[in-house]
């Protein structure tokens, strides 16, 4: 089945491997609004994975030589083809993944802005001399490349997730070996295409799709990999991190979530709903910094409710490719089913469902958007991810109360807050323990932050000039003799 591509050649069903388009399809790639099967990419395993690192092995030496300057133009060049061909890369991520155009197109225009920005950075790596403790002496400290790359992302996000890191490694002199999500591998290899179009180097970004097992078998223990890169679920980071161990590589890790939303008193609540929305139901609720948790303190509870209520209202349900459609599939079965579980353990403990909490009548992996109130932390929602659009409302009483409860998991990546009152905002800011806090805004990811978070979301940051430390080693050099 093709898609209605400008540029056809855009679909690829084979792995991008130093340079060449390697491999034949065998695993299914679905369309999660139709059910349709729009293409076919190998399956990968240990062998493939490992001649995947040995190609980025062997050009990164090459890459690292390039001066910034050279790899900054390439890079540069790549953001570009990317933007040229954003209405093709929006239609091929919302026909793999099922998030309506609109978003598709601007995770397209997020994804580049790693690459604009990072084509950037690339001629900012510097570093630095030391006073010496010596008089013959001088010491320099040098940022070099740390090596070869080895990237594992999710199918949430198929672009941006890939270019986030990317971008840095190929700006610090980095090569990379990249296995996409089996559900989302499409993105990924388009994006390939485009590398090799804007004249990154073979082997300098490499794509392979496959038995993810395998091939994160290779990418956590093969010698020359010296950085695990993974954006995903905190179960597989923590495996992850475990398979890395053996040959000590760095990890960088973008893990799960669990986002508290807290709606003051003093909130400007039309903006609080506003906000609610977009970190609710970006993606179909299908974020890592979707507002998990909503709490709204008692003296505007009511009022919150009845706003987000109809709010949600006017959401539409539909194929993502479809005009006006804000809200797509869930990414698959299994996803509607954590949405299942949820709800009916909500509702067994007490909570009541204001709107939706249904399958939608579009069957598939359609859901109702929902809200449902008198949310508790007896109920497995405040504790797990889940992923999909369900909006838990909890009452709260105290600034204190709402903090505890808040900080009360072990996740640490996005929180949010609406209150207009400046000691509030620094005394909540300040107490929140994630790694991004959103005050008076639902939606707060941009290239130019450093996105990560704390605790058991995990230990990278991805964006901002903080974004390249992952891909640089210092060393330092103690030159003496000068007096000779
Ligand atoms: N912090 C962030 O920036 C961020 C961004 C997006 C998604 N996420 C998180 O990712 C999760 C959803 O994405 P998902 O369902 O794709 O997560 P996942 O952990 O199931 O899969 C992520 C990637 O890991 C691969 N994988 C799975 N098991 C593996 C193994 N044993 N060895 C090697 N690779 C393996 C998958 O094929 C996929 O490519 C959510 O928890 C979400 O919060 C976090
Ligand atoms: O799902 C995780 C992504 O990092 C969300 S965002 O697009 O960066 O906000």
């Amino acid at each position: 089945m093709s898609l209605d591509l400008i540029d056809p050649t855009l679909l690829k069903e084979q792995c991008y491997v130093d340079g060449a388009w390697v491999g034949t399809g065998e695993s299914e790639v679905t369309n999660p609004a139709t059910g349709a099967v729009i293409a076919r990419v190998p399956r990968f395993g240990a062998d493939e994975a490992t001649a995947a690192v040995d190609a980025a092995a062997a050009a990164f030496k090459p890459w690292g030589a390039r001066t910034a300057k050279e790899r900054s133009k390439l890079i540069r060049q790549w953001y570009e083809r990317i933007m040229a061909h954003r209405d093709d890369l929006a239609l091929i991520l919302t026909s793999e993944q099922g998030k309506p155009l609109a978003e598709a197109k601007g995770e397209i225009d997020y994804a580049a802005s790693y690459i604009e920005f990072y084509a950037e950075e690339a001629k900012r790596i510097a570093g630095e001399t030391l006073p010496s403790h010596r008089a013959d002496a001088r010491i320099l400290v040098l940022r070099q490349p740390t090596g070869v790359v080895g990237a594992i992302t999710p199918w949430n996000f198929p672009a941006a997730m890939i270019t986030r890191k990317a971008a840095p490694a190929l700006a610090a002199g980095c090569t990379i070996v990249v296995k996409p999500a089996g559900e989302t591998p499409l993105t990924a290899l388009a994006l390939a295409e485009l590398a090799d179009r804007a004249g990154i180097p073979k082997g300098v970004f490499n794509v392979v799709t496959g038995d993810s097992k395998a091939i994160g078998g290779v990418l956590t223990s093969h010698s020359a990999i010296r950085l695990v890169n993974f954006t995903g679920s905190t179960d597989v980071g923590k495996l992850l991190m475990r398979q890395a161990a053996g040959t000590v590589k760095k990890v960088a890790l973008e893990l799960g979530g669990n986002a508290p939303f807290i709606v003051f008193d003093d909130a400007d609540l039309d903006a609080a709903v506003e906000g609610a929305m977009v970190s609710k139901f970006r993606n179909m609720g299908q974020t890592c910094v979707c507002a998990n948790r909503i709490y709204a303190q008692a003296g505007i509870h009511d009022a919150f409710v009845e706003k987000l209520t109809a709010a949600v209202a006017k959401l539409k349900v539909g194929n993502g490719v479809e005009a006006g459609v804000t809200q797509g599939p869930l990414i698959n079965d299994k996803a509607i089913a954590k949405v299942e579980e949820h709800l009916a353990d909500a509702r067994a403990k007490g909570a009541s469902i204001v709107l939706g909490g249904h399958r939608h009548a579009l069957g598939g992996a359609y859901f109702e958007p929902t809200v449902l109130t008198g949310a508790t932390a007896a109920m497995q929602l405040a504790r797990e991810e889940t992923f999909g659009p369900l909006a838990p409302v909890f009452r709260f009483e105290t600034e204190e109360e709402v903090i505890r409860a808040a900080n009360d998991t072990e996740f640490g990546l996005a929180a949010y807050f609406y209150s207009r009152d400046v000691g509030r905002i620094f005394r909540v800011g300040e107490g929140l323990e994630y790694g991004m806090v959103g005050i008076n805004s639902g939606l707060i990811s941009t290239e130019l932050a450093p996105f990560g978070g704390v605790k058991e979301s995990g230990n990278g940051r991805e964006g901002s000039h903080h974004g390249i430390e992952e891909f640089v080693e210092k060393k330092y050099l103690l030159v003496a003799g000068l007096d000779r």
